[in-house]
């Protein structure tokens, strides 16, 4: 048995159905990403977790003590969860020590210490604990959320898009001090996004969410790598995916004999490579000559974006082809170093590094 462990679980509202059956393990002191488009029931799945509704059907089991299942149901105050929303949803008529104090009684004795602590451990300057939520920039009411979950003492904490409203580089900078806040805490996390990046950066676990059901669950490493199928290699990242012939170990495809990281498959099947395996080599038309056992191809389109740019290329011929008409049919789409991305018209020898991944 995990920490938490959600079993089939299920949620309509009228012909909406926003769960349709999801299971999933929690070990203690990890965190989970739960990731997908928007609609697809991540929120729903914290409300459920968290108790502020019920499941239809299904069971929800948190530290070996049931908290839904059939008619047994553990109020949301009962279950020890913290829950960070998305917009903070801080009490705005209340200062920030009352609001992380919000859980504690007012005359409790240490409160104001434990306030006091809080706003150190979730790295809030104590000059602010006077301000109201509105004198605060977007980082600074995220951690005073925070910390107003953590006062509770959680044992499982929910991040529902806590970073969203912040900008780009606030938003990595909070993500890694809350994980590191968390992981010192020994606190179990689920953090829901549609931010794939955020997901694969956050999580020890994530789960790639669709239509009210987890298409995959994994570490991000084999996420990232080794996607069930298009659906979710797409969802994560940009993606390669050519049709190939698989035996042996190897892919013949239109980028010629590629190691693929199924060594007992062989068949007809789709495999996929991360645009970053691809790499590319400055050389000419000339440079072709003579080297048949080569892949080259001219670039087509460059999108010029600073550091990470946008290459196309065009392959211009196959030294292994498996179906001729293949060859050049559709462009290759990379990211490459601005400081070294080649003009459009240039020929470029193309190699990969890695193995494919055979796709379902
Ligand atoms: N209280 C409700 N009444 C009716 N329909 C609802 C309710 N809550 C959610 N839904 C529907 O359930 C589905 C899942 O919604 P949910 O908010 O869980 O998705 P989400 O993945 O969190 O979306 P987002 O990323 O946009 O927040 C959606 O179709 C939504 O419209």
């Amino acid at each position: 048995m995990s920490f938490l462990d959600l079993t089939a679980l299920t949620r309509s509202y009228g012909p909406v159905r926003a769960l349709a059956g999801i299971d999933l393990a929690v070990e203690a002191g990890t965190r989970t990403a739960i990731v997908g488009p928007s609609g697809c029931g991540k929120t729903t799945l914290l409300r459920l977790i968290a108790g502020f509704e019920a499941p239809d059907s299904g069971r929800i089991v948190l530290d070996g003590q049931t908290m839904a299942d059939g008619a047994a149901f553990v109020p949301a105050h009962k279950r020890g969860i913290g829950l960070v929303a998305q917009d903070g949803a801080l009490f705005p008529h209340l200062s920030i020590a009352d609001n992380i104090g919000f859980g504690m009684a007012r005359g409790e004795a240490g409160r104001a210490e434990r306030v006091a602590e809080l706003a150190y451990i979730v790295g809030l300057d104590k000059a602010i604990l006077k301000r109201r939520p509105h004198e605060l920039s977007g980082g600074q009411q995220q951690r005073v959320a925070l910390a107003r979950a953590m006062a509770c003492k959680p044992r499982l904490m929910l991040l529902d898009e806590p970073f969203s409203a912040l900008d780009t580089g606030l938003r990595s900078s909070m993500r890694k001090a809350v994980a590191e806040l968390l992981e010192n805490a020994g606190i179990t996390t689920i953090l829901v996004t549609h931010d794939q990046a955020e997901a694969l950066s956050f999580a020890d676990q994530v789960a790639v969410m669709r239509e009210g059901a987890f298409s995959q669950v994994g570490t991000p490493r084999d996420l990232y790598l080794r996607p069930k199928n298009r659906m979710v290699a797409e969802f994560l990242g940009d993606a390669i995916v050519i049709p190939a012939r698989i035996a042996g170990g190897f892919a013949q495809c239109s980028l010629g004999r590629i190691a693929v990281d199924s060594a007992d498959r062989r068949d007809v099947a789709r495999i996929m490579l991360r645009p970053e395996q691809v790499l590319l080599k400055r050389t000419s038309s000339e440079g072709m000559s003579g080297t048949p056992d080569m892949l080259f191809a001219e670039v087509t389109e460059m999108e010029f974006a600073g550091a990470v740019c946008t290459v196309a290329v065009r392959l211009l011929n196959n030294p292994d082809p498996p179906d001729a008409a293949a060859i050049g049919s559709t462009p290759l789409i990379l990211k490459k170093p601005g400081i070294e991305a080649p003009a459009v018209g240039e020929v470029v020898r193309v190699s990969v590094t890695g193995t494919a991944h055979v796709l379902e």
